[in-house]
């Protein structure tokens, strides 16, 4: 059974609608944010990430968003030009608003945390004005992340950007990419994801994100097939679910389950782990490779970003995922910060 189809007369490959940010990594890496007194700036928010990805994948990318009219929007604006993504949809708000900062504390490997300041941005004044029919119709997929839902008109141009999809005969993928600090309330939240959800025909969460959305349900078994499950009652045809070193399951509309394994990592940071598996499971999926071998790239490439310092722009090519594949069969690669 063909589980997705991605139309190949459409010229674009990939684009994204939501946040474009600013990461602020911490260079001093083990302690907290109270110590940390210097940091290196990157392109950030977790839909401009995937995005990196897919275009230092080769893919035709474009970008659907807001930027503040400001030194770091232009940053943005330009980072993503350089690396071949197209900003035609990419619009200046008007002044007044920021760019959403995304702080990040290294206290070790395996425990980092994100302050993220985000008041009054710039990326949830996306409105469905700004969302082009024409733009979206001539793309193979589309990728939502869920805090683009988090606050209006954003919200609003979201959910326009998936019924063109749907229109169009593109495929929708939806990152959950939950954080908290951007909602009200949990009610809000899980109403708000719990609609796109029905829309999407790919979604990528963790546990915990899941568990969001499932937390008025009667039943909450917690159990990954019944999220699964749920999902393709409506119009998922693949869900994954992510388990960050203990790997990932992808589930299929067809009643498959696969289990991704985690590729060894020097590990920096846990961030960008997410993103980095998106984009690579995502372009595994675009050449029409089998599932397993979608979440083994994915897995490699999440494992390469956590082992460097960025995430944006620590997104590697397909040459350097599948290096990266050979160098750990060949034992070359020592995990290092790998709790198990
Ligand atoms: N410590 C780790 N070592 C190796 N791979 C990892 C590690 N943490 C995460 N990964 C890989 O990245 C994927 C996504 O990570 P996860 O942490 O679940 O997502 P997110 O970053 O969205 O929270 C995992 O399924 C796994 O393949
Ligand atoms: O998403 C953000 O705004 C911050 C990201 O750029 C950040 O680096 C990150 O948290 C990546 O998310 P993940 O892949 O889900 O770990």
């Amino acid at each position: 059974m063909r589980l997705l189809h991605f139309d190949t007369d459409k010229p674009m490959d990939f684009i994204a609608v939501g946040r474009l940010c600013i990461d602020l990594n911490a260079n001093e890496i083990n302690r907290p944010m109270e110590e940390t007194v210097t940091f290196t700036k990157y392109v950030g928010g977790s839909p401009a990430n995937i995005t990196v990805g897919m275009a230092r994948l080769g893919m035709k990318t474009g970008f659907i968003g807001r930027v503040a009219d400001d030194q770091m929007g232009r940053f943005i604006r330009h980072y993503l030009e350089e690396n071949g993504i197209d900003t035609s949809s990419v619009i200046t708000d008007e002044p007044g608003s920021v760019t959403g900062l995304a702080f990040t504390e290294i206290k070790s490997p395996t425990d980092c945390s994100i302050l993220m300041y985000r008041d009054n941005v710039a990326d949830l004044n996306l409105s469905p004005q700004d969302v082009s029919e024409d733009y979206i119709k001539q793309a193979k997929l589309l990728l939502i992340s869920g805090t683009a839902l988090a606050a209006s008109p954003s919200r609003e141009a979201v959910f326009l950007a998936v019924e063109y999809a749907r229109k169009h005969g593109v495929v929708v993928v939806f990152d959950l990419d939950y954080r908290p600090y951007t909602w009200q309330s949990v009610e809000e939240t899980a109403t708000y994801y719990n609609l796109a959800a029905e829309k999407c025909d790919v979604i990528f969460g963790t546990r915990e994100e899941f568990d969001m959305m499932e937390q008025f349900e009667a039943d909450r078994s917690h159990d990954d097939q019944a999220t699964a499950n749920k999902w393709f009652d409506y119009h998922a045809k693949i869900v994954v679910i992510k388990h960050g070193k203990d790997g990932s399951i992808a589930y299929t509309k067809d009643g498959q389950s696969y289990t991704g394994t985690t590729f060894p990592a020097k590990v920096i940071k846990t961030f960008g782990a997410g993103d980095a598996y998106a984009s690579a499971f995502i372009y595994g999926l675009m050449r029409g490779w089998d599932i397993p071998k979608c979440m083994e790239f994915g897995s490699a490439s999440a494992a390469i970003v956590i082992s460097s310092h960025s995430c944006s722009d620590a997104m590697p090519t397909a040459d350097a995922i599948e290096d990266y594949m050979e160098k750990c069969r060949n034992g070359e690669v020592a995990s290092h910060g790998h709790i198990n």
